[in-house]
């Protein structure tokens, strides 16, 4: 088999850094953002699946931080761009369950070593401050696939609220039940209002700061709730390129109901010190195969780590 060496982690979050600003304290990714917490309810059908605490049927307390994507903690709300959900389930015994969800179906990259090298041709020429339109060019030519997740928030519209749009894991996991049956899938957590967007009329009219308003005001009136997913992988579906979505028409189940009960104030709360890790998963869950799951732990912990030093910012 091939031999694929992933990139040095301080490298890719310098090359995040060189190409999309240095913002002191803040995330290099998902900068803008605010915390919630939650109350995760799992079903039948989860537990089905999986023996994972989480879906045992009680209340579970999640951790959620909502943001805005890029490195930019100004970064506007009005625009066709990606939006995010990380969560961390904190379950019974100390066991925890976190997520870095986005708002496409899939990645902008499909290997740590293309995620770098598009970061380095997207990175601004120190003479122009502006990237090289001919690197970025070559570099896309060559890594058509780079394109995809772009072309995917063009053809949607600007998410009216964080509550109104899809979030999906991106990467293939495993749900292992008492039985060990081991069943491959996706998941998406969908609004239970539905998906809703902004015409670009109203996007324009609503500015570029409104998303963290609108949360506050939906979770009051108690309207923020959203569907954990799973479309369900057959054996012939591809689990290790994160810019692949599965088939359309693969089965999907519910297996619980994540609802968000109150938001941190601007500033704060429990998000602010802590990284959201997507192979930190309970018994039950496992990573598939998907290289660029494997490769998350260790940049966001040099992340995590540059910002603690910078004195962190929410
Ligand atoms: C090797 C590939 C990747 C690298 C180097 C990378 C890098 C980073 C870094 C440095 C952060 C900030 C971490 C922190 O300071 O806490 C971050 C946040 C984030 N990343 Fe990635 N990332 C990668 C792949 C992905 C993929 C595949 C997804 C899509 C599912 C994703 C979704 C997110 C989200 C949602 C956040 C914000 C989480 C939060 O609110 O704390 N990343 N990423």
């Amino acid at each position: 088999a091939e031999t694929v060496t992933s990139p040095d982690p301080t490298k890719l979050v310098d090359a995040f850094e060189a190409a999309n600003g240095k913002f002191d304290g803040y995330r290099r990714s998902g900068a803008k953002g605010i915390c919630a917490m939650g109350e995760f309810v799992g079903n039948a059908e989860g537990r089905a699946l999986s023996v994972a605490s989480a879906f045992s049927g009680q209340k579970i307390p999640v951790i959620v931080r909502f943001s805005v994507g890029g490195a930019n903690p100004k970064a506007a709300d009005n625009t066709k761009s990606q939006r995010n959900m990380a969560l961390q389930f904190n379950l019974p015994g100390g066991e925890s369950w976190q997520m870095g969800n986005i708002s496409a179906p899939i990645f902008g990259a499909s290997s740590p070593a293309q995620l770098l090298g598009r970061l380095e041709s997207l990175t601004p020429d120190p003479i122009t401050k502006a990237p090289n339109p001919e690197k970025v060019k070559a570099f896309a030519e060559a890594n058509p696939e780079v394109l995809l997740q772009s072309k995917y928030f063009a053809s949607q519209p600007v998410p009216a609220s964080f509550a109104t749009v899809n979030y999906w894991g991106v990467h293939g996991f495993a749900f292992v039940n008492a039985k060990g049956d081991k069943q491959f899938g996706k998941w998406i957590f969908e609004p239970i209002g539905g998906v809703q967007g902004l015409s670009d009329e109203e996007a324009k009219a609503k500015g570029s700061s409104f998303l963290f308003e609108d949360l506050r005001q939906r979770v009051k009136d108690g309207k923020v709730a959203f569907n954990f997913n799973l479309e369900m992988a057959q054996p012939s579906d591809q689990l290790n390129n994160a810019t692949v979505p599965l088939p359309e028409g693969r089965r999907k189940v519910t297996l619980g109901t994540l609802k968000v009960i109150s938001v941190s104030d601007d500033s704060g709360g429990p998000c602010l010190n802590i990284t959201f890790v997507p192979t930190v998963l309970p018994k039950g869950v496992e990573a598939s195969d998907d290289p660029m799951l494997a490769a998350r732990a260790a940049p966001y912990a040099v992340g995590l780590g540059r910002r603690l030093t910078e004195g962190s910012k929410q």
